[in-house]
């Protein structure tokens, strides 16, 4: 698919989502340029626009073989040129501590459109494998690659599942279709050539669909956007009457409700791995992806079984497998799922599909909980900025959203829609780092509930002198008010735990493999660098120091504590 498609913004879904099309009275007060727009680098002599309007001539930055130094890891360490010059420009204090992962969809997938996110803050570049081919996938794994490769990124490629949930067709390539109040549409089983689908006919992928739906049934699109009921059926054909018209998308899914319960049939022993979903995984493993995002996860079972064929196919692999909270049948298996997962993510949208959504937010803090607990990363999902698929700023209520996530302490936050179609992928993003840095700073200042309560992170994990390590250095760099915490890290496991803590600095994470500085990129506070180091602490811990001062990103009497995870040692110094 070419990165030239553009919903018209008539058929915008928003508008399929119940949104009118005037707002008459438009309570927006359009403010002046809250946040700065970005622009990402073009050549090696432009000026690079940053977060927080931090301007840096990339001609002003060392060169090494026609590349700016940040790149080419002059001595050996590995950082991108945003958060370098952020970090000269702002300090310590001022970094963004809350993550976030980019959708990339047709409005972004070509290499400007994906180094603008990268530019703008995004950490995670998230492929859904619901949408497009895998050729398209390829071209934008391997541009998001090429810009690490390139500028020093370390963004982390998520591939998410498409799951074997029952939904619509593809419309027959049509961008949607309208239905209206009270007009008879057809679901079926029956597959048709494009030329020769009746008018108001949708085929659906499930085949035990016309058997387990009954009349007076309801049959919701996509969670509720459009509404029908069931009136009558013949054969493989539901006939459906409209009752909440809206625009019907591709592959919308699909839930039926019978007396305000959803029905879960058949459709329960759907496979949460489909077979294509296997070769799309093959796929995710063959082009090296960071995380593989598994859709519509109903136990614990279905991650161990992946996580256990990730190993045979890809020994020594770092594929982190993330468990995605969508499913009415995971919530009973939470605690288990969230254990055998190395992550999880909040997918709002069909959540909200499968149980009542004003269940939705309490499900979001347990799990952001229950992650915490379990020190594994998790991301808050879907809907964050709806309206900005449309508009350049968001409504206040989105904002209050955002902040709660903020709030919460997840790790990340994802743009779906906003980025991967919506018109303003650039200003969402902006708006998401505006509202993180402004509510983390808040929360500091405020100290509105102790992060570092040993009763608010200790539990559930068994304890580990590691663990111990990490919430005690934590608490010294609070109470010190040291700038940073600088952990040096192989596999990441040390990282984690210091980001556990949410410490009131920021975490510079040292690590020798890109594949793990990368994955590190989606927990909450964390820097990840690229650092070859030996086993002697004294000798790395000078050679960062020089490293980072010749860089101008830490100045002397910068308080520093550091953690090693060989030594399991913790020592607090003073740049010299
Ligand atoms: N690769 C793609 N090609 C075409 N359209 C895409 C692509 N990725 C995303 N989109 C569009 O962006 C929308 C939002 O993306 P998103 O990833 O949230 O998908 P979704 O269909 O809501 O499914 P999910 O529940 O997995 O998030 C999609 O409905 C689709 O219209
Ligand atoms: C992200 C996703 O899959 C959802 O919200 O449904
Ligand atoms: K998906
Ligand atoms: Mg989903």
């Amino acid at each position: 698919m070419s990165g030239s498609f553009r919903f018209s913004s008539s058929l915008s879904p928003v508008h399929s989502r119940g949104f009118p099309k005037l707002r008459f009275f438009n309570p927006r007060i359009v403010v002046p340029n809250p946040v700065p727009l970005l622009k990402p680098m073009k050549t090696a002599h432009s000026r690079v626009v940053l977060p927080g309007n931090v301007k840096v001539a990339a001609s002003e930055l060392p060169v090494t073989s026609g590349k700016p130094a940040a790149v080419a890891e002059s001595g050996g360490l590995q950082v991108d040129l945003v958060t370098e010059a952020d970090l000269k420009a702002n300090g310590f204090r001022s970094t963004r501590r809350t993550k976030i992962v980019c959708t990339i969809g047709p409005r972004t997938c070509e290499f400007e459109e994906i180094e603008a996110l990268a530019v703008g803050g995004m950490n995670v570049a998230r492929v859904n494998m619901c949408h497009g081919t895998r050729e398209w996938h390829r071209d934008v794994i391997r541009r998001v690659r090429q810009l690490n490769e390139e500028k020093g990124f370390a963004v982390a490629i998520m591939m998410d599942t498409e799951g074997s949930e029952i939904h619509m067709d593809d419309l027959n390539g049509a961008e949607s279709a309208k239905a209206e109040d009270g007009e008879i549409w057809t679901f079926t089983v029956r597959a048709f050539d494009p030329s020769a689908c009746p008018e108001r006919t949708i085929t659906v992928n499930y085949d035990g669909f016309a058997e387990d739906v009954k009349v007076g049934d309801e049959l919701l699109v996509d969670g509720g956007m459009v509404r029908f009921v069931v009136t009558e059926k013949i054969g493989p054909d539901v006939i459906c009457q409209c009752t909440d018209p809206g625009l019907l998308l591709p592959r919308a899914n699909l839930t039926f409700w019978r007396n305000g319960s959803l029905v879960q049939e058949r459709n329960a022993m759907l496979p949460t791995i489909s077979s294509k979903d296997w070769l799309d995984i093959d796929f995710g493993i063959a082009e090296g992806v960071d995380f593989i995002a598994v859709s519509f996860v109903k136990s614990a079972e279905v991650i161990k079984t992946l996580k256990s064929y990730i190993t045979a196919r890809s020994p020594g692999s770092q594929i982190a497998v993330i468990a995605k909270i969508e499913s009415i049948d995971s919530l009973k298996n939470l605690e288990e799922i969230i254990k055998a997962s190395d992550g999880a993510m909040v997918a709002r949208g069909d959540l909200g599909a499968q149980i009542p959504i004003e269940q939705v937010p309490s499900v979001q803090e347990k799990v952001v909980q229950l992650c915490r607990m379990l020190n594994k990363p998790v991301i808050v999902a879907s809907q964050l900025l709806e309206s900005m698929i449309e508009y350049p700023i968001p409504t206040r209520a989105e904002v209050a959203d955002v902040s709660e996530a903020v709030g919460q302490q997840a790790d990340a936050l994802m743009l779906s829609s906003e980025s991967a179609m919506g018109q303003y992928p650039e200003k969402a993003l902006a708006v998401l780092r505006s509202v993180s840095l402004r509510i983390e700073k808040w929360r500091r200042e405020e100290k509105r509930l102790d992060a570092t309560d040993p009763s608010n992170v200790s539990s559930c994990t068994p304890p580990s002198i590691s663990e111990e390590i990490c919430n005690t250095a934590s608490q010294m760099a609070n109470k010190l008010k040291a700038d940073a915490i600088f952990v040096y890290t192989k596999n990441g496991q040390t990282a984690s735990l210091l980001s556990r803590n949410r410490p009131d600095c920021p975490i510079f994470a040292f690590t020798p493999s890109t594949s793990i500085r990368r994955s590190l990129n989606l927990q909450w506070g964390l820097i990840p660098f690229r650092l070859d180091f030996s086993d002697d602490v004294e000798s790395k811990l000078n050679r960062t120091f020089s490293l980072l001062k010749a860089r101008g990103m830490i100045n002397p009497g910068d308080l520093i504590i550091v953690v090693s995870d060989v030594l399991q040692s913790i020592q607090a110094i003073k740049v010299p």
